[in-house]
């Protein structure tokens, strides 16, 4: 049976230049396609986030593998939809296989995403996120200061690992650079997220600050955004940009009732299962810089 690709991508809107581009329901678009094709996503990640990733993508809709084995990624990376790959607790044993899965998901045509976890806390972890980034990752999301050090291309002295020191908009430029030179989407993230495939630039303005007092929840919507880039491949900024501001949605209507970060963290993932077609609609918040 032949398939039916016209339901699995987005079409851009007609007449963009004379009606604004209605952002939300752009959002809204691609979090019911995820729904609806539960895409697997293979993920490669740290031990910290496997637990809160997992649940972040199941809650959307999506279905998670954590399948990190270099024996069996040329077997299993192909079935999946789409890749995300995290260098959070990065050793040298890993790193082949993570090569290996950018390299079987670029062969199969299938979109991967690169978290260059605290990329400029060592230069073991620096090189090897550019090795990865070399690889040509669809999309690349990372803080400010992830982000800044893969512009640069060196160790940071003031890095505070996993943590940014820098606000998502001290590396606007560098991500704009990045993404001209790798061909990338790069995604910074923060009180604004800045996504740019180094012309246009989207931000968004959803979220909560409490989500800085979650770990790994920059892991877990960087997941998120390779779950919705898998089910629109050709709109890989819009894709991340809806990602971005579903994750942000859910984080708002989770903190009307949380108590702190433990029950935001609880919250956040009943709010994504839940999240409804009117709230999303009202409350994503997308422009252009
Ligand atoms: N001050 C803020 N206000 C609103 N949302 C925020 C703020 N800071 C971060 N976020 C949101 O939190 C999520 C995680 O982004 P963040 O930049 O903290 O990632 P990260 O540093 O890589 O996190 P981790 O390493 O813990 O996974 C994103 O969805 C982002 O939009
Ligand atoms: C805390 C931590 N350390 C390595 S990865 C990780 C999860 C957040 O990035
Ligand atoms: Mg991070």
């Amino acid at each position: 049976m032949e398939e039916d690709k016209s339901s699995n991508t987005i079409e851009p809107q007609k007449g963009a230049q004379e009606l604004p581009f209605d952002w939300p329901k752009q959002a809204w678009t691609h979090f019911e396609l995820v729904r609806q094709k539960s895409p697997l996503i293979q993920c490669i990640t740290n031990f910290v986030s496997m637990d809160f990733m997992a649940n972040t993508l199941l809650s959307a809709g999506a279905s998670p593998a954590m399948i990190h084995s270099v024996e069996e990624i040329p077997e299993f990376t192909p079935k999946a939809l789409g890749v995300c790959i995290n260098a959070g607790t990065l050793t040298p044993d890993w790193l082949p296989g993570m090569k290996l899965a950018a390299q079987v998901a670029n062969q199969s045509k299938k979109p991967w995403v690169l978290d260059p976890v605290a990329a400029g806390g060592s230069s073991f972890r620096l090189k090897a996120c550019l090795e990865l980034l070399a690889l040509k990752p669809s999309v690349v999301r990372g803080n400010g200061s992830e982000i800044l050090a893969l512009f640069k291309g060196c160790v940071d002295s003031n890095s505070k690992g996993v943590d940014s020191v820098h606000g998502s908009s001290d590396a606007v430029e560098a991500a704009k650079s990045i993404a001209q030179q790798s061909g990338s989407v790069v995604a910074v993230s923060g009180a604004v997220d800045y996504i740019t495939d180094g012309d246009r630039v989207v931000c968004v303005h959803n979220g909560v600050p409490m989500l800085q007092k979650i770990t790994a929840s920059g892991c877990s919507v960087t997941a998120l955004i390779a779950a919705f880039v898998a089910v629109d491949p050709s709109h890989a900024v819009e894709a991340t940009a809806s990602a971005l501001a579903i994750f942000g949605v859910a984080s708002e209507t989770g903190m009307d009732m949380a108590r702190g970060p433990a029950s935001l963290r609880t919250l956040l993932i009943d709010s994504l299962y839940g999240l409804g077609e009117a709230t999303a609609l009202s409350r994503v918040r997308i422009n252009h810089l």
